[in-house]
């Protein structure tokens, strides 16, 4: 008998509702921990993670009708930037229900430039969905983002099956080669006379062949009835592979089993808490896969979300600090990660918080121990992507915005206590940029808005760095990568209605000490507001020795005389002497260049009975600037460690292009299939068909690794997609600042003076 069942796989609609929003809403405030998912959707740029999150939203009945990247038209991708690229700039956390849980979900950008904003949405989750092109496989940002999410409970997602050239089996075994997991495969695909059109699902023994349209009719066979012998012999053999593997590596279906003695006698609820157990402790990562444009393999996902990711209870705890940078056990007061702040023009500040303990109410005033200031929370949001729902409080576990707060940023402690408190959660580091473009506002009237703007966006995002060259009164921005600085360009001018001039982008190059100064001694003496300012110091600079305070690549070395500190305390001294040299470094003595890597040295403080704390901090940055200026320098660069992936006939082309036009230096080749860098997972791999027509014509993947100076890797992606015709793909990150050779410092002055 052939058993069929065509069920709707969708939830009621809620967007736009106003009542159900807010029935939603306040209904769902109080869900229990255990029916709560933070995730994110990860991978490399152009996975279909857009697509997939618009497919999610909209049979979680969040949306009416599907938004498609292509048309601008997504949920999650609403900055005007973002809909004109069709690429996702920033993380869009958005929430929705499905099968009575609260799936709270952000949708991270896949270009390499944006690592940052990937890194501090990882932060706030407990699990991850990695989305992988079926045809591309494992990519270079896929290993990043990959590495990024080590602390997470994650799934694996093959999507775009229905793609010529689709390797389901090929990218699971990428999957454990080259990312070193071990996957375990969930899904078998469906294909009828060549096209995709449903999955088997190997744990329930049962075909979902989706119906077409929105792809919210599915039709669910039994396995056993079908009538092709071959396709039921691949799901058995998936499904003894499964479950002996989850058998081995969980100790409580371990148990059972030796009672059991055979595997079919499990039941499906023990098989699927051994594989949450096993997903959730990192142990394994289950593969499924789909056609997310197709709208086909979402609605399990989707259960698969609920299944196997924890919920906030069962994931790994938040790591804190005391006031002394010690770590410590527990979280005693309410408290909450800042991991995102944006400004909006009609909500003001919006500040994107994590609640680890306690519960976050309207009104209440939070400490932030980091900046150790206080502001009182004014409103509450739950956010729909660009929309926003005001709620009560934000209860433990859950993600929310809150409005009031003026003075946080990204990475910031809240901690709820009428005590003073001094906690801190591990904070979210901040790569080093290295690209620059110069700014300048069209008159001095536009001077103010431009730093509003500037002020405003470097909350939002601080891997954008603004300094300011005091001498010429340029303002310089510097970020991440080539795409990162442009958007950050548009934005002032679309978004801040900025009336500036922005520069062409050029490598943010800087400059080294290469030998030991002389101590040089400034005072400073003057009438500020009418009143005597005075204070004095000395400075040095040399080559680095490993020791003292390391800031932005530079050491610092403070001498601070024990009886000084009678007026001022240690670390107001201290905070002064620093913000004055790091002031002070600004320009090199060779190009005007920020000094990098470099010792500073303060000595020989002189405190009159007139000195302020600025007065001290103009001292410091006189006494630097001047030591810098007549103190011999070299030209640095960045170089980064850049890995590529392309078919095999195009290797010999980008090693040749890589070590001979680049002057990189290839570190090794690999077939990116076979890569064996971990211990190597055996278990059930699906054959493919599809991928072989493919490897005929142009090749396994193979990696390459090098390392390679950034000023060469310009445009690279263009120069890529040429060569490997659309099947390449790279990454790039900072390997190390290096001293550039005399040939390239030659060249590299000849471009920065223009002669
Ligand atoms: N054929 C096919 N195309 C797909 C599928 N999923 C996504 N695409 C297409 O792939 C392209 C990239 O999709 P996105 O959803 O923007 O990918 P993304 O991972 O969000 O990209 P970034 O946010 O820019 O990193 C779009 O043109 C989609 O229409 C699929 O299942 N099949």
């Amino acid at each position: 008998m052939l058993l069929w069942l065509s069920v709707p796989l969708r939830q009621p609609h809620c967007r736009n509702s106003s009542l159900l929003k807010y029935l939603y809403s306040t209904s769902t405030n109080d869900a229990p921990i255990e029916n709560i998912r933070n995730i994110g959707i990860i991978a490399h740029i152009d996975a279909g993670k857009t697509t997939t999150t618009e497919r999610m939203l909209y049979y979680g009945g969040y949306t009416r009708r599907i938004g498609e990247v292509d048309q601008g038209s997504t949920v999650t991708d609403y900055l005007p930037s973002e809909r004109s690229r069709g690429i996702t700039i920033q993380s869009a956390a958005i929430t929705f229900p499905w099968r009575s849980h609260r799936i709270n979900l952000v949708d991270t950008p896949g270009h390499a430039d944006f690592t940052f904003e990937v890194e501090r949405s990882l932060r706030v989750l407990d699990g991850a969905v990695t989305i992988f092109d079926a045809v591309a496989g494992v990519e270079a940002q896929t290993e990043k983002v990959w590495r990024q999410s080590r602390n997470l409970a994650r799934l694996a997602f093959v999507n775009k099956m229905d793609r010529v050239g689709a390797g389901f089996g090929r990218t699971v075994r990428e999957i454990r080669s080259r990312l070193g997991a071990r996957g375990v495969v969930m899904q078998l695909p469906v294909v009828n006379r060549e096209t995709f059109v449903g999955v088997i699902e190997v744990l329930e023994e049962q075909i979902l062949v989706w119906e077409g349209g929105d792809g919210s009719h599915v039709t669910r066979t039994n396995l056993m009835d079908h009538l092709d012998r071959d396709l039921r012999e691949e799901a058995r053999k998936a499904r003894e592979s499964l479950l002996e593997t989850i058998t081995e590596l969980d100790g409580q279906l371990m148990n059972k089993f030796l009672v059991l003695d055979d595997f079919s006698k499990f039941s499906m609820s023990d098989i699927k808490s051994a594989i949450r157990r096993l997903t959730i402790s990192n142990s394994i990562v289950p593969i499924f896969c789909g056609a997310a444009f197709k709208n086909i393999g979402v609605q399990p996902l989707l259960d698969a979300v609920i299944d196997y990711l924890p919920n906030p209870k069962e994931c790994f705890p938040p790591i804190i600090y005391d006031a002394d940078g010690k770590q410590i056990a527990n979280l005693g007061e309410s408290c909450a990660l800042a991991f995102k702040v944006i400004h909006d023009s009609k909500r003001g500040m919006m500040v994107f918080v994590r609640v680890y303990n306690g519960t976050l109410t309207r009104g209440m005033v939070l400490q932030n121990t980091t900046s150790n200031t206080k502001e009182k929370v004014t409103k509450l949001l739950r956010m729909y992507a660009s929309d926003a729902v005001e709620i009560p409080e934000i209860s433990t576990g859950n993600i929310g915005v809150i409005l009031g707060l003026k003075e946080t940023c990204t990475g910031d402690t809240l901690v709820a206590s009428r005590k003073p408190s001094s906690i801190r959660l591990q904070n979210i580091p901040v790569p080093p940029p290295v690209f620059i473009s110069v700014i300048e506002p069209f008159s001095a009237s536009n001077s103010k808005d431009l730093d509003i703007a500037l002020v405003n966006l470097l909350k939002e995002d601080p891997s954008l760095t603004v300094s300011r060259d005091e001498e010429t009164g340029q303002i310089l921005l510097s970020g991440m990568g080539e795409l990162h600085l442009e958007i950050a360009r548009d934005r002032l001018v679309d978004e801040y209605k900025v009336k500036a001039d922005i520069g062409r982008l050029r490598i943010g190059y800087r400059e080294q000490v290469i030998q030991d100064s002389i101590t040089q001694i400034k005072v400073v003496d003057r009438e500020v507001g009418g009143k005597r300012v005075r204070a004095g110091i000395s400075a040095s600079v040399g080559l680095t020795t490993g020791s003292g305070i390391q800031i932005d690549g530079n050491e610092f070395d403070l001498e601070i005389p024990v009886e000084l500190q009678s007026n001022f305390s240690y670390q107001e001294l201290r905070n002064a002497m620093l913000t004055g040299a790091q002031a002070g470094l600004l320009r090199g003595s060779l190009i005007s260049l920020p000094i990098y890597s470099s010792h500073i040295k303060l000595s020989n403080i002189q405190l009159f009975p007139e000195s302020t704390l600025g007065a001290i901090s103009s001292a410091a940055r006189l006494a630097v600037s001047s030591v810098v200026s007549s103190t011999e320098t070299v030209l640095m660069e960045p170089v980064m460690s850049v890995s590529v992936i392309v078919p095999e006939s195009c290797l010999g082309g980008v090693i040749k292009d890589i070590s001979g036009t680049r002057g990189g230096q290839i570190e090794c080749f690999n077939d990116a299939t076979e890569e064996t860098k971990f211990e190597q997972f055996h278990a059930y791999t699906p054959p493919d068909h599809t991928w072989n027509g493919q490897v005929k014509e142009m090749g396994r993947p193979r990696v390459i690794k090098a390392i390679v100076p950034l000023k060469e890797m310009v445009g690279y992606s263009k120069f890529l997609g040429g060569l490997a015709a659309g099947r390449g793909s790279f990454t790039m990150v900072l390997h190390q600042w290096q001293r550039m050779s005399r040939e390239r410092t030659k060249s590299c002055l000849k471009e920065l003076r223009g002669y």
